[in-house]
């Protein structure tokens, strides 16, 4: 089977400084993959070369069979790809719903052609919405809405694009205990029921042991270990790089 992502001794390298390196793995349909890595290790810098925001100096990037390494961030969200953030990127004074339609409007190539009735991206819109649990906050600036709402929006500002393959770069950041629950929840069900392919960067431990089907550990920009939950929190290398702090 064609992986959905295939990374063949990837790297990048900036200002003299090797900030990932030699990295290789293959990513299957309906996976969940999770990050984790102490700060610095290079988890986010990985994110951006495999959605395109940073060029690769070394290896390869396979979306679907096909050889991306050199295609640009829209080329590969035309592919299926999507992200989000570690820093939220929300516009305060902008609405809720507001967000959701000009994600719409980007992931439509900037104009509505490409639904046959008018009517087509409100119904999409709205769908997205319910689906994120945020179609009461439809007409709140995003400025108002909880740090769990705020990550919810930028889940919904995702899905509205139809990502197959989601990278989601610390969902939980800034989000109350309270609020974490139901955010997990629903990326969860993101990929359960709706079999899309997820990599995730989380430190909360807790949170990924019960979604990844992988857990990747990077360290000082290589992969250190990439294996079930279960091998991975009980591999003595792993558990010397974290010296100390709890699996
Ligand atoms: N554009 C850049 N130029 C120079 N160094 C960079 C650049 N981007 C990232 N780095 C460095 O690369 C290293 C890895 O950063 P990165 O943000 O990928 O790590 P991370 O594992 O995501 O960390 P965290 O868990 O803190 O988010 C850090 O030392 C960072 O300072």
């Amino acid at each position: 089977m064609t992986p959905v992502l295939r990374l063949r001794g990837l790297g990048w390298s900036v200002g003299g400084a090797t900030i990932v390196d030699e990295v290789s793995f293959d990513v299957h349909e309906g996976e969940f993959l999770a990050f984790i890595g102490p700060n610095g290790a290079g988890k986010t810098s990985l994110f951006n070369l495999i959605s395109g925001l940073v060029p690769a100096t070394r290896g390869s990037i396979g979306l679907d069979g096909a050889d991306v390494t050199a295609e640009s961030v829209p080329a590969r969200a035309r592919r299926g790809l999507g992200r989000t953030f570690q820093t939220s990127s929300l516009w305060p004074a902008i609405t809720v719903a507001g967000h959701v339609r000009l994600a719409a409007q980007a992931a439509a190539g900037g104009s509505y052609r490409i639904w046959r009735r008018a009517g087509d991206h409100r119904e999409r819109v709205g769908r997205v919405l319910e689906r994120t649990g945020l179609a009461h906050r439809a007409d709140v600036p995003s400025a108002e809405l909880s740090h769990g709402e705020k990550r919810k929006l930028e889940l919904a500002v995702l899905l509205v694009g139809e990502p197959r393959l989601m990278l989601l770069d610390e969902p939980m950041a800034g989000v109350s205990a309270e609020e974490v629950p139901a955010l997990t929840e629903l990326i969860r069900s993101l990929h359960r029921d709706e079999g899309r392919t997820v990599l995730m960067v989380e430190h909360h431990m807790d949170v990924l042991l019960g979604l990844a089907d992988r857990l990747a550990v990077m360290h000082h920009g290589t992969l250190l270990a990439l294996d079930t939950p279960r091998a991975v929190t009980a591999d003595p290398v792993v558990q010397q790089a974290y010296l100390g702090e709890a699996l």
